[in-house]
């Protein structure tokens, strides 16, 4: 079951329901390290990605339930393991973001380097510096690192470069850590804001998350809570792209309609009339072939690079040249071959790629690559003429809740084979 088949040419029309954030829950489940007792987690998407990080928990020892469809119980008081093996961590860089959660709480934590990621080299040296500055000793043996301390101390900590998890990784440490700690230069993303609100919730005292400082004083105890995760707002994204690509018109409910300002205006250049209400977005193409959009991605409230494969695809059939510039990751166009196969007409130049919109894509087997090509290759098919048999597709269970239920519910015709 690792190849879908999209039979294109079917327009989307309908209504559906944003799943939870996939870069929201990691991190939220990653922090119930902090917490002592239960914690009851809402809207948690199934995901592959979300299995992983829960049987990462599970190994360290946490005791997790499955309540409903989408909610988990989770109970981290007595994790007697403070290891994120390789196995687990090569599958699921988010992994990554056990470190900070377990040297704040036990003093202790082995965390595996992530592997090489086709996106790019993803580095983590400012999650490691983050914490050498709040006295954590270091050291990176064997492909882990190894982190050691009795009790964080707060700092203040400039971020070199805007970083999400790198971010989130320290905000979680700097919780239990005594003293006040300053994330100068932190990701402001909405996925961070999430994070912030559970934490708080569990007892944690946070200002300024949301803005580029953070300040976190930290707490001898933080205890269990509820939280209901955040829209996935790429999930949102990438359905709206699908009723623009087919031409179509979609409602999506549970919609998190402040965090996609960028995605909006980008749809509306495009020719799709967009409409919000408190907490849904209704797309409209009315048949159109969309106009070319340039795009530079750059971290929140700028375009976002997990849906810069997804605009690849739609400018593919627009008319007209448009230019997509990738400033965030230093391989991340590796869905362009896939979509010239399909008769795409997109160069890549350094970190740009220059796409000639075709009237027509077809039909072709194609090979997804990472999560967001796969999403894109999916979006071609859904336009294309015939059959697009999208091989792989296993990356796009790391991030789509039922993609496949979802989208033929809105009338795609795409079966798992
Ligand atoms: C689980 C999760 O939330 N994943 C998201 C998170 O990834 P992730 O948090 O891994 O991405 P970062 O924000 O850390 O990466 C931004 C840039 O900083 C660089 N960097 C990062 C850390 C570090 O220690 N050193 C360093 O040089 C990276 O290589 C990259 O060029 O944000 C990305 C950028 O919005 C998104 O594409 C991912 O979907
Ligand atoms: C790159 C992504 O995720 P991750 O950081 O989990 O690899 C993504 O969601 O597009």
């Amino acid at each position: 079951m690792n190849k879908i088949t999209i039979t294109g040419g079917h327009v989307i029309n309908g209504t559906i329901q944003a799943s939870g954030a996939k870069n929201a829950v990691l991190p939220i489940l990653a922090a119930t390290i902090v917490g002592q007792g239960e914690s009851h987690i809402q809207h948690v998407p199934h995901l592959h990605d979300v299995t992983t990080m829960n049987e990462l928990l599970v190994q360290m020892g946490a005791k997790l339930t499955v309540d409903h469809h989408s909610d988990i119980t989770i109970c981290t008081d007595h994790l007697s393991n403070q290891t994120a093996p390789y196995e687990t961590v090569k599958t699921m860089r988010a992994s990554i973001l056990a470190l900070g959660p377990l040297v704040a709480r036990y003093g202790r934590a082995k965390v595996s380097l992530p592997g090489g990621c086709p996106i790019g080299a993803r580095p983590v040296d400012l999650h490691i510096k983050g914490l050498q500055a709040m006295g954590a000793k270091i050291d990176v043996e064997d492909g882990y690192i190894l982190a050691t301390c009795d009790r964080l101390i707060g700092n203040r900590i400039v971020m070199e470069k805007v970083t999400v998890t790198g971010t989130e990784n320290i905000m979680i440490a700097a919780t239990l850590a005594q003293g006040e700690t300053l994330i100068e230069n932190a990701a402001i993303e909405p996925e961070v804001v999430d994070l912030a609100k559970y934490l708080k919730a569990m007892g944690a005292e946070i200002r300024g998350e949301g803005t580029s400082k953070i300040y976190i004083q930290g707490k001898d105890h933080l205890k269990g809570t509820h939280h209901a995760v955040m829209p996935d707002r790429i999930e949102i994204g990438t359905f709206l792209v699908a009723a623009a690509i087919t031409g179509g018109s979609i409602t999506i409910n549970n919609s998190c309609n402040d965090d996609l300002d960028a995605v909006f205006d980008k749809l509306t250049e495009a020719g799709a009339q967009i409409s919000t209400t408190e907490n849904s977005v209704t797309l409209n193409m009315q048949g159109k072939r969309p106009n070319p959009v340039n795009i530079r991605t750059a971290p929140h409230p700028a375009f976002p690079t997990d849906m810069q494969a997804q605009f690849c695809a739609l400018n593919a059939i627009a008319d007209g040249t448009s230019h997509i510039t990738e400033t965030l990751f230093e391989n991340r166009f590796m869905h362009v071959e896939e979509l010239n196969r399909m008769g795409a007409n997109i160069h890549v130049e350094g970190n740009q790629a220059v796409i000639k919109g075709v009237k027509q894509l077809s039909g072709a087997p194609v090979t997804a690559t990472d999560l967001r090509a796969s999403a894109s290759l999916v979006l071609a098919g859904l336009a294309a003429r015939g059959n697009t048999d999208v091989h792989d597709i296993h990356y796009i269970d790391r991030g789509y809740e039922a993609i496949e239920e979802k989208m033929n519910q809105l009338g795609a015709r795409i079966i798992r084979n």
